[in-house]
C-alpha cells in the first residue's frame, strides 16, 4: 500500500503539488492523468524519493520512503532514458539488473520471454548501445527493466509515448495479465485517456498539483467523465 500525507512540493515559491492524503492500496492499477505541468512526474519522482518534498510524508508498505531503503527492493519504475545505464546494449544491461537483484540466468529468461511480442526482435542481441536505441525501443527496455525482480510497485511514467500502435497494444496485453497473475500494484501516467482507461481501475486527474477527480468506477463510466473533463 502507498499512502500519501499532506504531501507538498514547491519551486521557486510556486506550489506545484499539493495532495492532502492519498491511499493506492496493493494491486491496484492506478492511473494517472492531467495536463502538461500537473504535477505527474513530481508526484513520481517524491515517491520514489529521488526529490524531497516541501512539506509531508509518502509511506510504502509502511515504511517513510524517506527514511528507509528496503523498499526499494521492492519496487521498480521507469521515468526517463536516466535511469538506464544507456552505454550498454539491452542485454548486457538486463544481465547487470540480474546480477543486482540476485537472479539466476533462468529467471531473467523467463522475465524476458514475457516481453517477447513487444520487443519485436528487435532489443535482445542488438548490438546497439541503449543509447543509440530508438525512443520507441528504449522506452520498452526502461518497461521491462522496471517490471525485472518481483517488484510489488511498478511506476511507469508514459508508457505508451513513443510506442507504435501494435506495442501500445502488445503493452496493455502484458501489464493487464501481470496484475491478473501476480499482486503488482502498477501506477501509470498517461496523456491518452483510452490506453489508461484500457489497463487502469482506478484514475486519478491531477491538475495545477492537486486532485481534481478521483474515479474509480467501470471503463465506460470513467472514459465518459475522462471526456467531460478534458473537451475543450
Ligand atoms: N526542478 C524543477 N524546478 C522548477 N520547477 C519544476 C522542476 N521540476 C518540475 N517543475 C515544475 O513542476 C510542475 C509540474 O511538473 P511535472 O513534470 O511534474 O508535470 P507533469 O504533469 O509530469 O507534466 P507533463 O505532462 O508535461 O510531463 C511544472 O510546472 C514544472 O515546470
Amino acid at each position: 500500500m502507498i499512502q500519501i500525507e499532506h504531501l507538498k512540493k514547491v519551486y521557486n515559491n510556486e506550489k506545484v503539488l499539493d495532495i492532502p492524503q492519498l491511499v493506492i492500496p496493493r494491486a491496484e492499477c492506478f492511473g494517472l492523468v492531467g495536463n502538461n505541468g500537473a504535477g505527474k512526474t513530481t508526484l513520481f519522482r517524491l515517491i520514489l524519493d529521488l526529490i524531497r518534498p516541501s512539506e509531508g510524508t509518502v509511506f510504502l508498505e509502511g515504511d517513510n520512503v524517506r527514511n528507509t531503503e528496503e523498499w526499494k527492493n521492492n519496487v521498480g519504475a521507469y521515468l526517463d532514458e536516466h535511469m538506464l545505464l544507456t552505454y550498454l546494449t539491452a542485454s548486457e544491461y538486463f544481465d547487470t539488473l540480474r546480477s543486482i537483484y540476485g537472479l539466476s540466468q533462468r529467471d531473467l529468461e523467463l522475465h524476458l520471454q514475457k516481453f517477447e511480442e513487444l520487443f519485436n526482435g528487435e532489443i535482445i542481441d542488438n548490438a546497439k548501445y541503449i543509447r543509440d536505441l530508438s525512443k520507441g525501443n528504449l522506452k520498452k527496455v526502461g518497461i521491462a527493466a522496471a517490471m525485472l525482480g518481483n517488484k510489488n510497485v511498478v511506476i511507469l511514467d508514459e508508457p505508451f509515448e513513443n510506442l507504435d500502435p501494435s506495442s501500445q497494444s502488445r503493452l496493455k496485453k502484458l501489464i493487464t495479465k501481470e496484475k491478473q497473475q501476480n499482486q503488482v500494484t502498477y501506477l501509470i501516467s498517461s496523456h491518452d485517456l483510452v490506453h489508461v482507461t484500457d489497463v487502469c481501475n482506478r484514475i486519478v486527474i491531477l491538475e495545477k498539483g492537486i486532485i481534481k477527480k478521483d474515479l474509480n468506477a467501470d471503463k465506460q463510466q470513467m472514459t465518459e467523465e475522462l471526456d467531460e473533463y478534458f473537451r475543450v
